[in-house]
């Protein structure tokens, strides 16, 4: 709590979320403007005397939580709320906020727990989010942890890793939409982990929706009972209550021990400027206290415990945290790679069982990151370490492009999820960055005695076109297949199926979910996915089939290398590796998308697509020479160096490739098929 001079402004928590400013003539009137509303973390500028104000503020604060450690571990109920994408997640979890007390119903917030920018831009949750709340049930307090965790299938790593913290699940189900991809494999996660699953089905308010079929669905699906099934809408509160009494009881209180020594699970951990990694802990046994000495299982490093506290959602300091809570801590843990999720956390020298590492999620695309000018490049690194702490799926390794200069590799889920990265990149750490095509890893069986001491095995994997191996030195290649699973109302089969072959995918299994909605498996290759297979599904089905799908292993396959070249010489940044079926339509489309989006310049330039040296597509872009200051016929000579300054800045924005001016965006672009 920081109090400053007259008038005063007193800051109960730094992290703002309802940002409402108010003031008042005395400080005595604080705690009837301020009744029933959450202002814990709501500056106030107030004039009155600070130990008074202080004393308020504390008061109030004990009143919502009490110490924390006076909560039995049978009042404890952790639990995350899983859906499909937009079956409203997220507004249930403002729901019970509100219900519970921690937010005010008039803060004109909604989606409270989507913190990031990029989530309230893009309407998507894709960071899980922790709120820790008092809830009274028949006079007895119980302290709910909730985990609203995201739907897309880019973040499903986002799921897996809170379930670690978790008893109980609330599977949401849209009345409307019914079950969907996501559905399907969040029920798994949870059911393989052994939780309670709470089955609720959300947006009754709906004029279409049709609760009683979609409860047919999750008992045809699932084997869920009819009367496990709650029904409510999250937006107009309806049935809520009822979801919180069904937390209370059906899910039961964390498995653990207070009186044995201190044992934490870390499973998120976030960057902060003044604090430095900031971890979030399930505490499986004991309790720990500030200034306590801890030690991490996996780095053996020992820090003392700085700071504990709860979200409520804003940070609320404690005292101590004990078993069966989550919170958060920090520790002076200064660089990023401290605070590894999945890390147990002890006393020091009070060696504990370490407690399983969940299965990390493997990513699945990798893309250069590049800044846009190499004198950032330190800035950049910086960035990228801080936000892959926050972001703990995402892989990195350095590399150097003769284009673009030094940068890095980083593995992600999904497109989605590079795109996510790279806007949090410049939004959070204001680091701008080129990208470039994104690719699989592919693997290959290298022949003969000397490749196999040149690259130490004979088994190598690549996701850069550059290293992609000559075909002289290879027997196989192997590229990744994906089990991807399709939900979609049974009319619109045909479309399906015939973008699933063109993909070349093998239908797997068929499945009636009921009498108009149909489950479909495919086995599929993970490069013909990764783009845009999403975005044309949900075309060739006016966005109703729902697709979601997990590894399935490498296979063999013929792959080429398809080199593209601007005016004969060779640019890897933009060369892909494709399945010598596809490479001449594939080659096609490259070219004349690159004709598309290369300005016209100064030169003829020659877009030509080749594999092993043989030309399957070319493009002619024609010279063109624009003088901007030609309209102006005489006039200020200001005129004329404003109109040469604005397409200097325009040229900055470009790269340079072959000699050529090309976009900085156009190594992802190119890709796009439509
Ligand atoms: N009519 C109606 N709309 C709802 C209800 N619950 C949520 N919505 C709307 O559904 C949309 C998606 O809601 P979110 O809460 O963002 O969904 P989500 O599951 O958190 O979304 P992701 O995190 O992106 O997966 C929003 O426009 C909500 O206003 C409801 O009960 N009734």
């Amino acid at each position: 709590m920081r109090v400053c001079p007259s008038p005063l402004r007193i800051i109960v928590n730094s992290s703002l979320n309802c940002s409402k400013e108010f003031s008042t003539k005395t400080c005595h009137s604080f705690p009837s403007r301020c009744e029933g509303r959450n202002w814990a973390n709501t500056p106030v500028l107030l004039r009155g005397r600070p130990s008074l104000i202080k004393i308020l503020i504390k008061r109030r604060l004990s009143d919502k939580f009490p110490p924390t450690f006076e909560i039995p571990v049978e009042n404890i109920r952790n639990f995350s709320i899983i859906a499909h994408v937009d079956h409203g997640k997220s507004t249930l979890a403002d729901r019970l906020l509100e219900m519970a007390g921690a937010i005010d119903k008039n803060c004109g917030r909604s989606q409270v727990l989507d913190k990031l920018q990029v989530e309230r831009e893009r309407g998507i949750t894709v960071k899980a989010q922790s709120a820790s709340l008092i809830y009274n049930v028949d006079g007895t307090d119980y302290m709910l942890n909730l985990i609203d965790t995201p739907g897309h299938v880019d973040f499903s790593n986002e799921v897996s890793r809170s379930l670690s913290a978790c008893q109980g699940v609330i599977l949401l189900v849209d009345a409307n939409q019914g079950v969907q991809a996501q559905t399907v494999a969040n029920f798994y996660m949870a059911f393989t982990k052994e939780l309670v699953i709470i089955p609720v089905l959300n947006k009754i308010d709906l004029k279409n929706a049709n609760p009683e079929a979609i409860t047919d669905q999750l008992k045809n699906i699932f084997g869920i009972e009819e009367n496990e099934v709650l029904k409510i809408s999250a937006k107009l509160g309806t049935g809520v209550d009822a979801v919180l009494r069904a937390i209370v009881e059906r899910i039961p209180p964390p498995p653990v021990n207070r009186d044995k020594p201190f044992r934490a699970l870390l499973f998120d951990s976030w960057y902060d400027r003044y604090r430095g990694a900031v971890s979030l802990l399930y505490v499986v046994d004991g309790k720990v206290q500030m200034g306590d000495m801890i030690s991490s299982a996996l780095s053996g490093k020992l820090y003392e415990v700085k700071g504990l506290g709860i979200l409520t959602p804003q940070e609320t300091p404690v005292e101590c945290l004990v078993a069966g809570q989550v919170g958060f801590m920090f520790c002076n843990m200064r660089s990023s790679q401290e605070a590894h999720i999945g890390d147990t956390i002890f006393h020091e020298g009070n060696p504990v069982a370490i407690l399983p590492e969940f299965k990390a999620s493997q990513p699945m695309v990798f893309a250069g990151v590049y800044p846009v000018d190499q004198s950032h490049h330190v800035e950049l690194r910086n960035a990228i370490e801080r936000l892959v702490l926050n972001d703990s799926a995402v892989t990195s390794s350095v590399e150097s492009s003769p284009a673009l200069g030094l940068g890095w590799r980083l593995g992600f889920l999904g497109i989605l999820h590079l795109e996510v990265f790279s806007q949090r990149l410049l939004q959070e750490f204001n680091a701008e960055v080129v990208v470039t095509a994104p690719s699989v890893t592919y693997k290959a069986t290298v022949i003969g005695e000397k490749n196999i001491k040149k690259y130490r095995s004979s088994e190598i994997s690549f996701s850069n076109p550059s290293q992609f191996p000559d075909p002289q030195i290879v027997s196989e290649y192997f590229e990744p297949f994906v089990l991807g699973t399709i939900i979609s109302p049974d009319k619109y089969l045909g479309p399906i199926m015939q973008l699933c072959m063109d993909r070349r995918g093998i239908q797997k299994s068929m499945q009636n979910i009921d009498n108009h909605t149909v489950m479909m498996q495919f086995i599929l290759p993970l490069n013909e996915i990764v783009i845009d297979f999403h975005d044309t599904l949900k075309s060739v089905s006016s966005g109703y089939a729902s697709f979601d799908y997990e590894e399935y292993g490498y296979f063999e396959s013929k792959l080429v290398k398809l080199v593209i070249l601007l005016n004969g010489i060779p640019v890897d940044e933009l060369s892909a590796v494709v399945h010598s079926s596809k490479a001449s339509i594939v080659g096609h489309k490259i070219c004349a998308k690159l004709k598309e989006l290369i300005p016209r310049q100064m030169v003829l330039i020659a877009i030509q697509a080749a594999v092993g040296g043989k030309i399957v597509a070319r493009e002619t872009l024609k010279p063109y020479r624009k003088d901007v200051t030609a309209k102006l016929y005489g006039g200020d000579v200001t005129r004329r160096k404003k109109l040469l300054k604005q397409q200097a800045e325009g040229k900055k924005k470009m790269r340079m490739l072959a000699n050529i001016n090309v976009p900085k965006d156009i190594f992802i672009d190119v890709l796009k098929r439509n």
